[in-house]
């Protein structure tokens, strides 16, 4: 990965780069990015960067850089010094409630960049959360990027109304079914992200994403991002997030990614732990609280130990997140589930409203 085409560069980013670079300066894009550093790919291989202070103490519009950014550095004492950003094609961010870090920019904090696809893995043989594949198709939307299914683990076999129920969930969005055990489809796979076009992965812990990136690769990457000194596994500083596929394609599986499905019901569960605690007991996992056999929220209601409006506030909110995630509107989802985290909160506790 040291060719700047293969990294995804263009000739919008080479104009960008020549309007603000100055003779010493290099181009590259973040194929990392750890605590206190960044893995920077450029035409000269792969080095180790950091921000220039300036970056890091002035707000800048585009913010510090995250993985998939294309950059503008210089290349000084065996290290790389970021001194810009280059305008980012698309992406990938969640909404944050607390700005206090300056790497959070207008509300949102970006996780990666200049990607084309959103592949929201999943597991074809179980059930998958309708709530969760919304907020992805919502942020995936959002990032400006394709979002596709991609349903591993057939081998295993496919949950039969899986299908149908995606034609609903995800209308339009195109579906790709592979297994990592028996390599079925994965040809297919890395075929569809052209030369330069990156694909970015999401979805749940276990649903085969590792898997999925070393079939794509052909190779295990965790043998080429650790070293075995003494017998011992070892992390060495040139581990990546992003990686080239043979066809010229590149894939992204960031851990900072991989948190997301735990914010994207932040705040909401929060807010509504009583309700998420007793719906653990509904004999559906896809329970809708509503005159499912066996829901344990209606059980708790009828037996008084949930107030019934508890029910009808969550139902409503979880209606109006549906709505927005399928607009795809990222920010006034947030907004919204900041409001209802505060409502609920207000009514919990009986503080009086502002
Ligand atoms: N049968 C079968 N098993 C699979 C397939 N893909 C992954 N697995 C298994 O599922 C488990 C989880 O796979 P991972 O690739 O670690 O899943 P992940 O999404 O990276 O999980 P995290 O690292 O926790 O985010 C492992 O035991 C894999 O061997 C598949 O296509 N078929
Ligand atoms: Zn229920």
């Amino acid at each position: 990965m040291t060719d700047l085409d293969h990294l995804g560069w263009s000739e919008t980013l080479a104009q960008s780069f020549a309007d603000i670079a100055e003779p010493t300066h290099i181009a590259g894009r973040i194929i990392a990015h750890h605590r206190g550093h960044y893995e920077l790919a450029y035409a000269g291989g792969t080095i180790r960067a950091q921000c220039a202070g300036r970056m890091r103490h002035r707000d800048t519009d585009l913010g510090l850089p995250v993985v998939g950014d294309f950059v503008v550095a210089r290349l000084e004492g065996g290290g790389a010094t970021i001194d810009a950003v280059l305008p980012r094609r698309t992406k990938f961010a969640r909404a944050v409630g607390d700005l206090t870090r300056h790497d959070v920019a207008k509300g949102e904090q970006i996780i990666a960049a200049n990607i084309d696809y959103v592949f929201i893995v999943t597991g074809a043989d179980a059930d998958f959360s309708t709530r969760r594949l919304e907020r992805l198709l919502g942020a995936a939307y959002g990032s400006g990027a394709v979002p596709m299914i991609v349903l591993t683990k057939i081998d295993l076999g496919l949950a039969p109304p899986m299908i149908d129920q995606l034609a609903i969930e995800a209308p339009g969005v195109a579906v790709h079914l592979v297994s990592n055990a028996t390599g079925e489809g994965i040809a297919a796979l890395r075929a569809l992200i052209r030369p330069g076009e990156t694909a970015l992965l999401v979805g749940s812990s276990g649903v085969g994403k590792s898997s999925l990136v070393n079939r794509l690769l052909g190779t295990d990457r965790q043998a080429t991002s650790i070293t075995d000194e003494n017998g011992r596994g070892r992390h060495t500083t040139t581990s990546r997030d992003l990686f080239a596929l043979d066809g010229g394609g590149l894939i992204l599986d960031t851990p900072g990614i991989r948190a997301i499905t735990q914010w994207q019901t932040e705040g909401l569960d929060d807010a509504f732990a009583d309700i998420t605690t007793i719906a653990t007991h509904c004999r559906f996992s896809d329970c809708r609280h509503e005159a499912e056999p066996g829901c344990a929220v209606q059980a708790a209601i009828a037996d008084g130990t949930l107030e019934a409006h508890r029910l009808t506030d969550y139902a409503k909110l979880d209606r109006e997140m549906a709505h927005l995630a399928r607009r795809g509107d990222k920010r006034a989802e947030a907004a919204q589930r900041r409001k209802w985290a505060k409502t609920t909160r207000q009514r919990r506790t009986g503080d009086v409203a502002p």
